[in-house]
């Protein structure tokens, strides 16, 4: 929620305009303890049947963190101290070639039109999920999941190193 600190990883969608791709990257922030925020307008109201079904009875176990504009959302990831990642399928560098930290927010783009260039260039790093020749764009759920567990799992392993150096005094 606005007002509180990022989750290790949160999920953010810019705009989205599908319910249940949406419905479907919620259902995930609930399942790995993913945080979660809206950047609106959404094309749909969260009553819509298609975000409930493909959300199901996890949207209830997920805060939905819905911010009233870019600018609104950019402003509290800031106080937060959150860095802003950007998935794009303009960006040059590979997912798999950046050090995600906790605390780090993804943020994805409309299914229709990505991400405008106000938030390419507010965005800490943008990256790529990079696709065969001529092949355009993943659905926006797959570009999320595959990303995000990239991120967790370096995260856990930063984290299993600390505890190690920790034990060892
Ligand atoms: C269907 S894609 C958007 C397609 C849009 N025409 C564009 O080129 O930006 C929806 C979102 O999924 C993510 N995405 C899809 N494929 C990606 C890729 N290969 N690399 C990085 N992000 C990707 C991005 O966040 C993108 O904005």
């Amino acid at each position: 929620m606005p007002g509180t600190s990022p989750a290790q990883l949160t999920l953010a969608l810019y705009q989205p305009d599908i319910p249940q791709n949406a419905g479907t990257i919620l259902r995930m922030c609930a399942c790995l303890g993913f945080g979660a925020a809206i950047i609106e307008p959404a094309g749909f109201p969260v009553s819509d049947r298609h975000f409930r079904r493909a959300g199901m009875d996890y949207l209830d176990h997920v805060a939905i963190a819905r911010h009233a504009s870019f600018s609104a959302f950019d402003a509290w990831r800031r106080r937060e101290g959150a860095r802003l990642i950007l998935l794009s399928t303009k960006a040059s560098l590979a997912y798999t070639e950046f050090r995600f930290e906790a605390g780090d927010i993804l943020l994805l783009g409309r299914e229709s039109a990505g991400a405008p260039e106000e938030v390419h260039q507010t965005a800490d790093a943008r990256l790529l999920i990079p696709l065969q020749n001529s092949m355009r764009s993943l659905n926006v759920a797959v570009a999320a999941a595959m990303v995000a567990g990239e991120a967790a799992r370096q995260i856990q392993i930063a984290r299993l190193a600390d505890a190690n150096i920790a034990e060892r005094g």
